[in-house]
């Protein structure tokens, strides 16, 4: 579409924009949405970059803002058209209390459903996640399932709790009357595991590896699968579901979506190896060595050492009995309603999505730990 001015009449929030995923969001948006004329960043931290933004035809507004705070929220959503909500603690590994993680996955998500209605914007597209199927306490496999797959979704970790609520919250919102009586059109997106460039868990198993001489050590069975998905595919989608949501608002609203790409099923660990392989690192099998009883043992060790050393310092390393458990689930999707609904289509091929993966590992090496 030709970049006119009369065709630059939106604006658009992303909160969490500055984050792993709201980075991509951003730079998505100003590549794909001809129609952006405001686009405004909102984070608890903002990064640098955003003032490379700043030179081309649309405004980018960096807000500096919680979403726990309903006012800072409300002031950012005013005036938009479409709210891509990214912002959330992404943590498993015990670095924060379950009462901040419910603070903002929970509250922050009901205040900007609020802060919609208050101010009148419409649409809001909400970054679910997979945990709120998956696995599940009870460690059932998920093999190749979609949106409709009957599963037990029991969770007790914060995590998962938080983002089934906050889900639940964003999809019974679908409907609701906005300021100036329009309805809000709400959807949510569940990718799996979020691969790319600036996936931080990638990078520290990539200095894991450096610091033990190039190798890591297989402590899942390779036969369990996880479904993984390039960032770039899912900001597209989470751009392409904004565009079509008003068109489409009868089918989309209130409505999930995996996110999902030709990425391969593999093990968690055996996937990484993919981008970590072409770095120089090699995954030894030790489960012979180490057996999962044992592996086990040292996950509830590793929690133990949390607990005691939290008044001194935070210990929170990558292997725990919650991510343990959740590595030796297979959880697979196989699914293509976001084509049927919306024409989704993956931008990057597995390929393409491996080789910038492994450009930006590379680039990493020069970075600090
Ligand atoms: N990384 C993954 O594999 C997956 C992530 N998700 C979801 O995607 C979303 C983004 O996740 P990532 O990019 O991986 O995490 P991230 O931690 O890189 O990004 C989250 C962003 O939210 C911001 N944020 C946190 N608390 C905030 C607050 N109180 N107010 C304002 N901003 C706040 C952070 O500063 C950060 O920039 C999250 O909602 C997460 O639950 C879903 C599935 C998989
Ligand atoms: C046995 C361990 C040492 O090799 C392996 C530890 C791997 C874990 C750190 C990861 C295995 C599965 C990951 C989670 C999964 O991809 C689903 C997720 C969805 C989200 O919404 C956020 C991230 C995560 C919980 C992801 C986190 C890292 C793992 C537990």
């Amino acid at each position: 579409m030709a970049d006119s001015a009369e065709t630059r009449k939106l604006v658009y929030l992303v909160t969490g924009g500055c984050g792993f995923l709201g980075e991509h969001v951003v730079r998505m948006l100003l590549q794909r949405e001809p129609r952006l004329y405001e686009l405004r960043v909102f984070d608890l931290h903002l990064g640098p970059w955003l003032e490379e933004l700043k030179t081309g035809p649309v405004q980018v507004t960096a807000i500096q803002g919680d979403v726990t705070q309903a006012h800072e929220v409300a002031a950012a959503v005013a005036g938009a058209h479409v709210v891509i909500h990214t912002a959330g603690l992404v943590d498993v590994f015990g670095r924060a209390s379950p009462e901040t993680i419910y603070e903002v996955n929970v509250q922050g998500t009901k205040n900007v459903i609020e802060a919609c209605v208050q101010t009148g914007t419409r649409f809001l597209v909400y970054t679910s996640s997979m945990e709120v199927v998956g696995p599940n306490i009870k460690g059932h496999p998920f093999y190749r399932g979609n949106e409709d797959t009957p599963y037990e979704a029991i969770h007790r970790h914060p995590y998962p709790c938080s983002k089934a609520q906050a889900e639940r919250l964003v999809l019974e919102a679908n409907g609701r009357k906005v300021h100036g009586g329009l309805s809000l059109v709400t959807c949510a997106l569940r990718p799996t595991g979020i691969y790319g460039e600036g996936h931080q868990i990638m990078r520290d198993f990539y200095h894991q590896g450096l610091r033990l001489g190039g190798r890591l050590f297989r402590a899942i069975p390779a036969s369990v699968e996880h479904s993984r998905v390039y960032v770039g595919n899912v900001a597209w989608m989470h751009v392409l579901v904004a565009q079509e949501l008003e068109q489409r608002a009868a089918l989309m609203g209130g409505q999930v979506y995996f996110c999902y790409d030709e990425s391969p099923y593999k093990s968690y660990e055996d996937f990484n190896m993919e981008f970590l392989g072409p770095c120089g690192l090699r995954l030894v099998d030790t489960r012979l060595l180490v057996p999962y009883w044992l592996l086990m043992l040292l996950a509830t060790l590793n929690a133990l050492l949390q607990w005691l050393l939290r008044p001194l310092l935070l210990y929170a390393p990558l292997l725990n009995p919650y991510t343990l458990a959740v590595a030796n689930t297979t959880f697979t999707v196989s699914t293509d309603k976001a084509q049927r609904h919306f024409g989704y289509k993956p931008l990057f091929s597995w390929e393409d999505s491996r080789t910038r993966t492994i450009r930006w590992v590379q680039a990493v090496e020069g970075s600090a730990p």
